[in-house]
């Protein structure tokens, strides 16, 4: 019924004169302004994040999901709703946020654009539900699709990122941690474990915190060793298992499909057992004996070759490895190292860091490998 109507059917079916501009028809005004803002913005986000999808990942899945919930969309908005737009008289348009004006990454904008959908979402399936029944229903769906499609995304940016990490570094008690740590990060780390066993579960929590926002800032994937307790409370990327520890599947449950999950191998058997169970890397060695790993015998180099004649998922080499052997580690086929000393004990981590990639990206990524080294390398994401 249109504005300049002044008949309405009451509840009886009863034709009855009404006010021109009847308080109903002035409320169903602000529900059509309101799904039709709603409308533009869930459609803007999604926009915002498949472009991401299409050019930044060459994802045709992502994409795909994104289109098809812009076009599911575009389908509730009618002339109805279009017609009641009033730009002019919208406070709102002028609004913004100072975080809206400054993104620190590609993750911040995404996630930003996921939670902007999923509010504008939340709001067409509320206001949706005066307007049409159907609307509301459909909405909720869809706002479980985007809750899906943004874990999926980010479950497989954390995994395109452990693909393109060829350093990892596991860190060890000091009192400098978070000044080591960093200093790497700027060298160029995007894989950093934190690892103490001799401290209090309260202090470990909080530096493990820390970290976690330290590699975070930096975009690099940060990794909590031996607990999985920890891991979640912090909200860390993964965590990593040796053998002693919890097995795979029960970590697996409790962090979910799109967190990492490391295990720790020494010869042939452990490893084949790691991937059968899913562990989504693995460390190999120690290569050299070592005193962070005290007693522990080395694998030796002929592990290493093993490994890289025979393992289908990413894999550090482990042990003893400094700037003066990592060649050697390398002519043995490792792509991909982890150090403790190497970096922790170096006087110019930046630089030792620096070092240790240039030696690590000179060999390229095997075109034969089972899995996919992505071919991707944007500077943040
Ligand atoms: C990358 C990486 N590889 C191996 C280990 C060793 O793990 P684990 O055998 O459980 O020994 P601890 O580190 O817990 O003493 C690791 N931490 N990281
Ligand atoms: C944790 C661990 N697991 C196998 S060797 C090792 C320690 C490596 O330390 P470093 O790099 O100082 O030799
Ligand atoms: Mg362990």
């Amino acid at each position: 019924m249109k504005r300049t109507d002044c008949y309405d059917l009451n509840t009886n079916g009863i034709v009855v004169m009404v006010e021109p501009y009847s308080q109903r028809e002035q409320r169903n005004l602000v529900i059509y302004r309101i799904l039709d803002a709603n409308l533009d913005r869930a459609r803007e986000g999604l926009r915002i994040i498949e472009e991401w999808c299409r050019f930044g990942l060459n994802n045709a899945q992502f994409t795909g999901e994104c289109k098809g919930m812009r076009q599911e969309l575009a389908s509730w908005h009618t002339a109805d709703l279009r017609s009641a737009r009033d730009t002019l008289g919208d406070p709102g348009t002028e609004l913004t946020h100072p975080q809206e004006e400054q993104r620190a990454s590609i993750k911040s904008l995404l996630q930003a654009n996921f939670c902007r959908v999923q509010e504008a979402m939340r709001v067409l399936e509320e206001y949706g539900k005066l307007y049409n029944p159907n609307m509301g229903k459909a909405l909720k769906q869809m706002r479980y699709r985007v809750y899906t499609l943004e874990s999926n995304l980010m479950g497989y940016q954390r995994h395109q990122l452990l693909l393109r990490s060829h350093l990892y570094l596991v860190t060890s008690p000091t009192d400098k941690l978070l000044e080591i740590v960093e200093a790497a990060l700027k060298g160029g780390l995007t894989l950093v474990q934190y690892r103490d066993k001799n401290v209090d579960d309260a202090v470990r929590f909080q530096q493990a915190q820390k970290l976690r926002q330290l590699c975070h800032n930096y975009n690099a994937i940060f990794i909590i060793n031996d607990r999985v307790d920890i891991a979640l409370a912090v909200d860390a990327d993964g965590v990593h298992l040796g053998q002693q520890d919890m097995p795979i599947a029960v970590a697996r449950q409790l962090l979910g499909p799109h967190r990492i999950i490391g295990r720790s191998t020494t010869n042939a058997d452990e490893m084949q057992r790691a991937i059968k169970e899913g562990a989504d890397y693995i460390g190999v060695g120690p290569v050299y004996e070592t005193p962070t790993k005290e007693g522990k015998p080395a694998a030796g180099l002929e592990y290493v070759s093993y490994v890289a004649k025979n393992c289908s998922i990413p894999w550090f080499a482990i042990g003893g490895i400094d700037p003066n052997n990592i060649n050697d580690v390398i002519d043995a086929g490792a792509k991909r190292v982890a150090v403790v000393r190497g970096i922790m004990q170096a006087e110019q981590p930046t630089l030792v860091t620096q070092y240790f990639l240039s030696q690590l990206n000179r060999i390229q990524p095997d075109p034969d490998h089972s899995y996919v080294e992505s071919n991707y390398y944007p500077d943040q994401w």
